[in-house]
């Protein structure tokens, strides 16, 4: 079996994408590789493509990507792939402060994993979605935003819930899921 290699510089979405995949009946191997890639502006799908075009480049085989946004409805789907940034400047606060005045909290994490069979190949998108709204920071800060987003009936933050339960209902295990099925079918 080919392995795949998942490019990312983030240690926290390697171990909840381990996590997640290490749940499933035929569990999939991947290795990773921390590679900061610069990303381009542009829809979350033009993002994606972008970086994991890329990464099939710097390493020269299959490999995996992934994207995470979160988006605001107040303000049209922003910061949408650029939270990183808005988050780094901001912090948790800045980013509830965003919304004031606005009627609606209502965000969404929208997760976009990419899969590059190889160099000059085109990436495939797979996106998994989880609504929610933005809430005063609660849970511990170990994660990105975390603190701030609550997904629809929940009545817990991220940050607030034991992994297993993030990992079940999260932007990235449903994005993962279909990720999944699709290699299955496709066994590199
Ligand atoms: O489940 C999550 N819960 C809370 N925060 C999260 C999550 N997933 C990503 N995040 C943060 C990390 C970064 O501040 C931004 C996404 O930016 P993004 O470019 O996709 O991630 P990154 O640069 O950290 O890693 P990579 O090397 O894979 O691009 O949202
Ligand atoms: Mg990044």
């Amino acid at each position: 079996m080919t392995v795949l290699t998942f490019v990312t510089g983030n240690a926290n979405k390697l171990r909840e994408v381990k996590q997640i995949l290490s749940n499933g009946d035929r569990p999939l191997e991947i290795q990773s590789q921390s590679l900061d890639i610069d990303e381009i502006q542009g829809t979350t799908q033009e993002v994606a493509r972008a970086k994991c075009r890329r990464a099939a480049e710097l390493i020269n085989g299959p490999v995996i990507t992934e994207d995470t946004a979160l988006c605001f409805e107040a303000l049209k789907g922003l910061p949408g792939p650029y939270i990183k940034y808005f988050l780094a400047e901001l912090g948790h606060e800045g980013l509830n402060n965003l919304l004031v005045g606005f009627p609606t909290k209502n965000a969404w994490a929208l997760c976009t994993f990419a899969y590059c069979s190889g160099p000059g190949s085109e990436p495939i998108l797979f996106e998994g979605r989880t609504d929610g709204a933005i809430v005063p920071a609660r849970g511990p800060g170990l994660f990105g935003w975390d603190p701030v987003f609550e997904p629809s009936g929940t009545g817990l933050t991220y940050a607030e819930m034991p992994c297993e339960q993030k990992n079940k209902l999260s932007h990235r295990y449903r994005a993962l899921d279909k990720l999944r099925a699709y290699l299955q079918e496709n066994a590199p």
